[in-house]
């Protein structure tokens, strides 16, 4: 686990902040210029803090008080950079190697054989980084970084530099990479696509500022922080578990605690955890349960909050078992239904995506909706 309570000033800028990040993906996400890379920055060893403390697994890596502040190579940290940063004149074999020779063998948690069968990279071995593609360097880079058995890693917009296609061919990499090394990742983005892909947990920075952090279903469906994640994005982000098919009409259940979602077959073992995307516009609201409708994902819910978006549309929070499930409607439509908290509604959920199978085998972004 990263501990980390930090105050820095550079320039104008001021960072002052303090979390902690533990199992899994935690996705550093905020505006340009919000400090992120100064952050990890500190985490890494590349910038000190002008007072605090950074911690992992217990072990101290800075301490103003203390007098604390152990150099790169001593933190024990892997850090993949938007740039791939390899050794030009060591081949891909070397290049993996280079951080993994200088541990003691004792120390050594991962095996290159394990890095080269989860990344594909055995045809690359003997080649020069030179003369490979973006993606392949940067799944050598990642490959080093984890082969030097760090206690955490850190992933700076490790994607940045590569086009829509390679992102796709390397984003289900990342996010299993977490779980089959047993590393936690700090990994930052700009690209709420990536976050909900790959994130378990979300830091919203800020201005130099911890806006929120938590899991990213919470953070995501959550109105407060829309400003910060994106409001033309508005939805809600569910997870929820493959529990059924219906293999006569081509359909995947998906349970969450707010009931039963149905969508496209899904090619996933059962029990899968799945991350569903539900936009804010694709869920209408009935006061009474309708018939004769073919939308087929109902859900019984209660009106939580309304609150106006702009002169013509209107956002409800709904909660659903526990969960939330926005839905924006026009103000037309409220005039109608005289939408107030505390009412019982049901729910239509006319369209979902899946933003994340947790055995990632699926194009991502893929609409899951049932045709209504
Ligand atoms: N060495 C420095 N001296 C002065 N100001 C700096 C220095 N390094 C960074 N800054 C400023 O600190 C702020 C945070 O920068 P940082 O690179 O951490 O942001 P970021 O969130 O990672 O941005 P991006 O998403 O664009 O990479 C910016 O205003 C930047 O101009």
């Amino acid at each position: 686990m990263l501990e980390i309570d930090v105050t820095r000033r550079q320039g104008d800028f001021s960072l002052e902040m303090a979390f902690t990040a533990g199992a899994g993906v935690t996705a550093l996400f905020g505006r340009s210029g919000s400090g992120k890379t100064s952050l990890v920055n500190m985490v890494a060893g590349l910038s000190r803090p002008d007072c605090g403390r950074i911690a992992v697994d217990g072990k101290v890596l800075f301490d103003s008080q203390a007098g604390i502040d152990l150099p790169p190579e001593a933190r024990r940290l892997g850090y993949v950079f938007q740039e791939h940063r390899l050794f030009p004149h060591l081949s891909v074999r070397d290049n993996l190697c280079f951080g993994m020779k200088r541990l003691p063998v004792a120390e050594r948690r991962v095996s290159v054989d394990h890095v080269v069968a989860v990344l594909g990279i055995a045809h690359l071995l003997d080649r020069r980084p030179t003369g490979l593609s973006g993606g392949e360097k940067q799944r050598v880079a990642i490959g080093r970084a984890l082969l030097a058995s760090p206690r955490i890693l850190l992933m700076d917009e490790p994607l940045a530099s590569l086009d829509g296609g390679r992102k796709n061919d390397l984003l289900p990499f990342i996010a299993g990479l977490s779980r089959q090394f047993d590393i936690p990742i700090v990994y930052v983005s700009h690209s709420m696509e990536e976050v909900l892909r790959l994130a378990d947990t979300l830091a919203l920075i800020d201005a130099g500022r911890l806006a929120a952090i938590g899991p990213v279903e919470d953070l995501l469906s959550s109105p407060a922080y829309a400003g910060l994640t994106g409001h033309g994005e508005a939805g809600s982000v569910l997870a929820a578990t493959l529990c059924r098919e219906d293999s006569e009409y081509g359909i995947s259940v998906l349970s969450f605690p707010g009931g039963e979602l149905k969508v496209g077959r899904l090619a996933l073992p059962m029990g899968t955890p799945v991350r569903v995307r539900i936009h804010a516009q694709d869920v209408a609201i009935a006061l009474v349960p309708p018939v004769g409708l073919s939308v087929r994902n109902r859900l019984s819910a209660q009106v939580r909050s309304v609150a106006p978006f702009d002169g013509t549309l209107v956002d409800v929070m709904l909660e659903c078992g526990g969960c939330s499930l926005w839905s924006r409607i026009t103000a037309e439509a409220q005039a109608e239904l005289s939408l107030k908290p505390g009412m019982a509604v049901t729910a239509l959920v006319k369209s979902l995506t899946i933003a994340r199978g947790d055995v990632a085998d699926r194009p991502p972004g893929q609409t899951e909706s049932l045709p209504g």
